[in-house]
């Protein structure tokens, strides 16, 4: 058996594999935090899946003085650790044959000499066609020196009958002029066919799930609109702190971390009218005029909040707050807490508010995007007996509990008519024996094959910053720390301030 054949394929499922043909996939970046967490272990469960070819060859760059084997006992570590498939030797001995280190800095000439004679060399003992694909897994600041250094070194040159392309990972830019400077220079370098901006929460399968749930059915569309729905919420909590991550996280905070791009790609993807089809302009055609028609309304006082977490408690032991955390500079002014209203200025969505809000050290981690709908317009009923009835709600899970939750009200068994509130759930576990890709399987695939759809363009990137550029502003504008919270609590006074005034509460997901 080939090492690459899929054991962990169903064997009922008729679709022919995605697979990707031979090519270099080269990783700057390659000692940090989402390398080893996510790329490396989800290139080995790729792998593993039957969905890379025999030829493939994996290239790590940064600036540790490692030789192949060095890196090569890295990756092995990261995949056990991390990896969702099984380990299985044969498939990590194929692995391992494509496996190189380039040892050097983002403005070394020399390195990026010896990036190039390693790829070359891979092309011809690899038989990868020339093809390459170039994973900036950097601090932003990283990325114009890394696309200049890949020109200048003639290694994105393609032709008639192979690829290059350059993967850059969010945020891209701080704001929106910073945004367009990069675009002007990944422009001058690449095609736009060969830019793919990862936003990984795009590769999630509850994410996509999301299409499929409002588009692939017919009882939820029809209520998919201000007559029905009152308010959505859309939460991205975290319980971990900045860990180690100071010097990306610091000065950036958690807005332009998060909220630029996951948040308003989930609430693009709630909002958006159907595509004509799941082709990469369709998508991102209805995706840019929902974010084109979104804005935080005035008075930020109003409708904004922003915290930073202070000391307090996570899972039963005491943590540290965002100030005396490593690296952080004495006095930050970083947000770790978001929150913000954004309205939807078209027809389905005039008067519904769409409330996001992200922070680090929450009581828990969930990601989850809710819409709640209004009351009945009658109800037949006594006010004793509708008084356990919530608010209906449908509720996405997109993690780390995947699945649907329905809410609404049911009567209570007896001989009184009682209303009380129950929930009606799917959950992936329970309905698919299939395992969900980690998001960056899908997506380091989709480069490989050259597919767009999941990738946000340049236009989308701009209009997200227009949305959260004057906020951002605002805050700065404002001399004053934001508002502390204490860790393992959902946020700070002013985040519920924000929907108390609008008659709403968060949920406790
Ligand atoms: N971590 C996460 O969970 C997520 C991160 N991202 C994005 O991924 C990117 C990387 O994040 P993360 O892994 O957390 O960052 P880290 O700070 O953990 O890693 C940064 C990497 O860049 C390398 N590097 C930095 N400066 C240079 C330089 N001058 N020359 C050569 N190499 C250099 C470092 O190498 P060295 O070891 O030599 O210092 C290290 O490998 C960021 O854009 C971030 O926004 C996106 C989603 C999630
Ligand atoms: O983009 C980012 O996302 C991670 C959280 O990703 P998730 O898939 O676990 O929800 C976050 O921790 C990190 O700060 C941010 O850069």
């Amino acid at each position: 058996m080939n090492a690459y054949t899929n054991p962990l394929r169903d064997p009922q499922d008729r679709r022919l594999p995605r697979i990707a043909g031979p090519c270099v996939l080269v990783i700057f970046g390659v000692t940090g935090d989402l390398s080893r967490k996510k790329l490396m272990p989800a290139v080995y469960d790729l792998a593993n899946r039957g969905l890379l070819p025999p030829g493939f060859a994996l290239v790590g760059f940064a600036r540790r003085d490692w030789e192949n084997q060095d890196f090569a006992k890295v990756v092995h570590d990261a995949v056990k650790e991390h990896a969702r498939t099984p380990f299985r030797e044969e498939v990590w001995e194929q692995l391992l044959e494509g496996i190189r280190f380039v040892s050097g800095a983002f403005d070394d000439d020399a390195a990026f000499e010896r990036l190039g004679d390693t790829i070359r060399e891979l092309d011809t003992t690899r038989g990868t066609g020339g093809n390459h694909a170039f994973y900036l897994s950097i601090p932003p600041s990283g990325f114009e020196p890394v696309m200049t250094m890949l020109r200048k070194h003639g290694l994105t040159e393609g032709g008639e009958d192979n690829w290059n392309r350059v993967v850059i990972e969010k945020p891209f830019g701080h704001d929106l002029a910073s945004a367009r400077e990069l675009d002007a220079v990944v422009s001058s370098l690449f095609q736009p066919h060969e830019v793919f901006r990862i936003d990984h929460y795009l590769g999630k399968e509850t994410v996509q799930n999301m299409l499929a749930l409002r588009f692939a059915n017919q009882m939820f569309e029809p209520i998919w609109n201000n007559h029905y729905v009152s308010h959505v919420e859309i939460t991205m909590a975290e319980d971990i702190g900045i860990g180690g991550r100071a010097g990306y996280f610091d000065g950036i905070g958690i807005a332009r971390d998060v909220m630029q791009n996951h948040l308003l790609q989930l609430l693009a993807l709630t909002a958006m009218e159907e595509p004509t089809s799941f082709e990469a302009s369709q998508l991102r055609t209805e995706k840019k005029k929902v974010l084109a028609a979104a804005r935080v309304p005035e008075r930020y006082d109003l409708h904004t909040a922003r915290g930073q977490y202070a000391a307090g408690w996570q899972g039963g032991k005491p943590v540290i707050g965002y100030l005396q955390e490593d690296g952080v500079p004495e006095g930050s002014g970083t947000e770790t807490y978001a929150a913000i209203r954004v309205d939807v200025d078209n027809r389905r969505w005039a008067g519904v508010p769409f409330y996001l809000r992200t922070a680090k050290r929450m009581p828990r981690r969930v990601t989850e995007v809710a819409l709640s709908f209004k009351r009945a317009p009658h109800l037949p009923f006594t006010a004793t007996d509708t008084e356990e009835l919530g608010t209906n709600a449908l509720v996405m899970r997109i993690q780390p509990d995947e699945g649907v939750t329905l809410r609404f009200g049911a009567k209570v068994p007896g001989t009184q008519m009682e209303i009380r509130e129950v929930s009606m759930d799917f959950g992936y576990g329970g309905s698919f024996t299939e395992s969900s890709p980690e998001a960056y399987e899908r997506l380091i695939l989709d480069v490989l094959l050259g597919d767009p759809p999941l990738f946000p363009q340049q236009e989308e990137v701009e209009l997200s910053w227009k949305i959260l550029d004057p906020v951002i502003a605002y805050w700065a504008s404002l001399d004053e720390q934001p508002e502390q919270y204490e860790s393992g609590t959902w946020g700070p006074q002013s985040g519920h301030d924000m929907l108390a005034r609008d008659g709403f509460s968060w949920r406790r997901p």
